[in-house]
């Protein structure tokens, strides 16, 4: 096998800390063609479904992608804007932000670049790029505040099969969660209390995150667990008692059992209890997307409403708030600690050339 090097390779190139901001992915066009491949190489992904592949196979290929792709592209089209996916517009807004904070901060000793686990930009081309600049370490920051399989170790196991295939890996830190990172938590409250001023109070503060199956959580993963004590603590640092906000599960795929209580069943029951106003955050979601605009924005107004409901307010995500830099600029810094850069380049250049090596 031949390992993979960089193709503009020099013994003299500076060494530079690379920074990989990544998230989920999003489909090409809000077609069913564009939609095909995204969810074929997502639905695919066994961290994400957990099912004997042979089975889970003839489901995908012969049920799922001949009916999900146009069901899904029609709700994608309700989303889309000039710029694109939302979820990709904003990943480029929240990269942009940080690219500038990481120049301003360290030259080009930093350098910043973003990736999607599924379709486009690709982990294997962020990293062909980072490491042709030099980048010899690397922080990678999956843009999920809580852990969780199929999210946060997808993106690892994407990251070790690229490695797999190359000759120099970086040294690597790997942020696996920020669920109770006090600049995050700070910064959900600012934006609550943020609409609070413009809005006025509701009823309860539904705090809504994507469910998984409980069979995932019985099988220890730790998502549901991270998922509540942001909940806690967002409530805390908002001064709410426990009457005062719920924390429920939305995005369910699928026949077998989610993580309850489900977003779109609590809004049907809610007024029949009494709320009759509620808004709703989704801590969750570093970035709106198709799940927070339509189906949080539109689809569960539309349960709550027709249940008797009177007020309905969707408080957005963080996104390429400066507050929301501010926060994941902290954790790229955190983990840049201790790190020094190799600036013996001469040195290494006449060893390589006493060597016949390319210099
Ligand atoms: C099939 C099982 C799924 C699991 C498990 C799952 C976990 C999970 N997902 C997110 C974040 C996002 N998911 C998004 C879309 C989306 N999710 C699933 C399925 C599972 N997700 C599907 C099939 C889709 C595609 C849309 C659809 O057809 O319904 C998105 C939005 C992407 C966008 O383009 O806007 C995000 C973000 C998390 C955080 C998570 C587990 C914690
Ligand atoms: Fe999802
Ligand atoms: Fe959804």
């Amino acid at each position: 096998m031949k390992y993979k090097g960089s193709s503009n390779f020099s013994h003299r190139q500076k060494d530079r800390i690379g920074v990989l901001i990544t998230n989920l992915g999003t489909p090409e066009s809000p077609t069913a063609a564009g939609l095909k491949p995204y969810l074929k190489q997502f639905l695919s992904d066994p961290r994400v479904v957990e099912v004997p592949r042979f089975i889970w196979w003839f489901i995908l290929n012969g049920v799922i992608l001949n009916l999900r792709p146009r069901r899904s592209a029609k709700a994608y089209a309700t989303v889309w804007t000039d710029e694109g996916s939302p979820l990709m517009s904003i990943t480029k807004q929240q990269h942009s932000a940080l690219e500038a904070r990481c120049r301003k901060e360290y030259g080009d000793d930093v350098i910043i670049d973003y990736a999607m686990r599924y379709g486009q930009p690709s982990i294997e081309g962020a990293l062909d790029r980072l490491t042709a600049q030099g980048a010899r370490k690397l922080v990678v920051l999956p843009l999920y505040p809580q852990y969780c399989a199929s999210t946060t170790a997808s993106t690892f196991d994407a990251l070790s099969q690229d490695f797999v295939k190359r000759r120099w890996i970086p040294e690597l830190r790997f942020v696996t969660q920020y669920h109770d990172n006090p600049a995050y938590i700070e910064a959900l409250a600012t934006k609550v209390k943020a609409h609070w001023e413009a809005h006025g109070r509701a009823d309860k503060l539904l705090m809504s995150y994507h469910g998984i199956p409980k069979r995932y959580l019985l099988n220890g993963d730790p998502y549901h667990c991270q998922c509540h004590k942001t909940s806690r603590l967002l409530a805390e640092a908002l001064g709410l008692s426990k009457d005062d906000y719920m924390t429920t599960f939305q995005s369910r795929f699928g026949k077998e059992e989610w993580l309850k209580p489900y977003t779109d069943e609590t809004m049907k029951s809610l007024p029949g209890q009494g709320i009759k106003s509620v808004q709703v955050v989704c801590p969750g979601f570093s970035a709106d997307c198709l799940e927070t605009i339509e189906e949080i924005g539109e689809e569960n107004k539309e349960y709550f409403m027709e249940a008797g409901g009177q007020r309905y307010e969707y408080i957005e995500a963080l996104n390429a708030d400066s507050d929301h830099i501010d926060v994941l600029f902290g954790i790229i810094q955190e983990n840049l600690h201790g790190w020094q850069l190799d600036d013996d380049l001469e040195a290494r250049a006449q060893r390589a050339q006493a060597m016949g090596a390319n210099q």
